[in-house]
């Protein structure tokens, strides 16, 4: 029987993504390197990327496939279909889990054999750290335990959160996407305390440990956000400054706009 400690996962494209969740699974000790295989596009710079860490490079799909009993598939959405085309007689005896954005299930049914079972997802790649997201498409063709075992295996890297198909997009974006804004806040954040006279890599160190802060706070707390905001404003204080300012260059709209603009594309 398939458990944690002996499922192998191959992921089929190894770049940032595949990198990041592999990486993830090892620090939480999901499983071991050699439970993971990956193939990639450039030979060297896919041994470069797996074998300091224990992890088997393929060749190719076909070779991934056929060593794994869980196939992710990473590669860039544009090149799902052709990837696994060749393979699709291999994967109707895998577990497949897509991480290609904008891939849901229906596109997955015209792709993959019939009876194929698989899974589609967005992670984000603070899964590296153990801390990530796995927005997970509800209809799926996974049987009770292999999606029992995908939850225990990744849950321990990532909230593994189940959503509609009609919102695994927006759910997608907002985790997935959403480590860049966050990283440009930080950034920006930074330079402000820069400007001011702060050293840089104490700015990045603060301004990080202030979002992991936060966000464990929320989490924590279920405070609603705003009501966070207001416990920090204290009346003529300075923080109400700062969000006066904000305000006044449409700081939220700004971030309401980015995902409205993502979604509408
Ligand atoms: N980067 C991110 O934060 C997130 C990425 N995703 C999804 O993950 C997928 C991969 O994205 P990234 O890792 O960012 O892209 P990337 O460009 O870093 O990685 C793509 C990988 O696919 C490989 N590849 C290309 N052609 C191949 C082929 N014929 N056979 C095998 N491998 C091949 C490349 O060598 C590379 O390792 C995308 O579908 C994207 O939508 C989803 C959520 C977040
Ligand atoms: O930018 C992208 O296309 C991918 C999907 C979600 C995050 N990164």
């Amino acid at each position: 029987m398939l458990d944690a400690k002996n499922v192998r996962i191959g992921f089929i494209g190894f770049g940032n993504m595949a990198q990041a969740m592999a990486q993830g699974l090892l620090a939480v000790g999901a499983v071991r390197a050699d439970q993971i295989c990956a193939c990639a596009k450039n030979w060297e710079k896919l041994c470069a990327n797996t074998r300091p860490q224990g992890l088997r490079p393929c060749r190719d799909a076909a070779e991934t496939a056929a060593s794994a009993d869980l196939v992710v598939v990473a590669v860039k959405p544009y090149l799902v279909e052709q990837v696994l085309a060749p393979i699709k007689e291999l994967l109707k005896e895998k577990i497949v889990v897509s991480v290609a954005a904008g891939m849901p299930f229906e596109k997955y049914e015209q792709i993959l054999a019939p009876g194929t079972h698989h899974l589609s997802t967005v992670p984000n790649t603070p899964i590296s750290v153990g801390e990530g997201i796995i927005a997970c498409e509800s209809r799926h063709s996974l049987t009770q335990e292999e999606w029992a075992l995908f939850e225990e295996v990744f849950g321990k890297a990532a909230l593994v959160q189940l959503v509609d198909t009609a919102q695994l997009s927006v759910a997608g974006t907002l985790a997935g996407c959403g480590p860049a804004f966050a990283a440009m806040f930080i950034e920006a954040l930074a330079d402000g305390a820069v400007q001011q006279g702060l050293p840089r890599a104490l700015a990045y160190r603060l301004a990080s440990q202030m979002m992991v802060g936060t966000g464990r706070l929320q989490l924590a707390s279920g405070a609603h956000p705003g009501a966070m905001k207001d416990a920090v404003c204290s009346p003529g204080g300075t923080t109400i400054v700062g969000v006066a300012e904000l305000e006044r260059h449409g700081f939220r709209s700004a971030l309401i706009d980015a995902l409205d603009a993502i979604e509408n594309r």
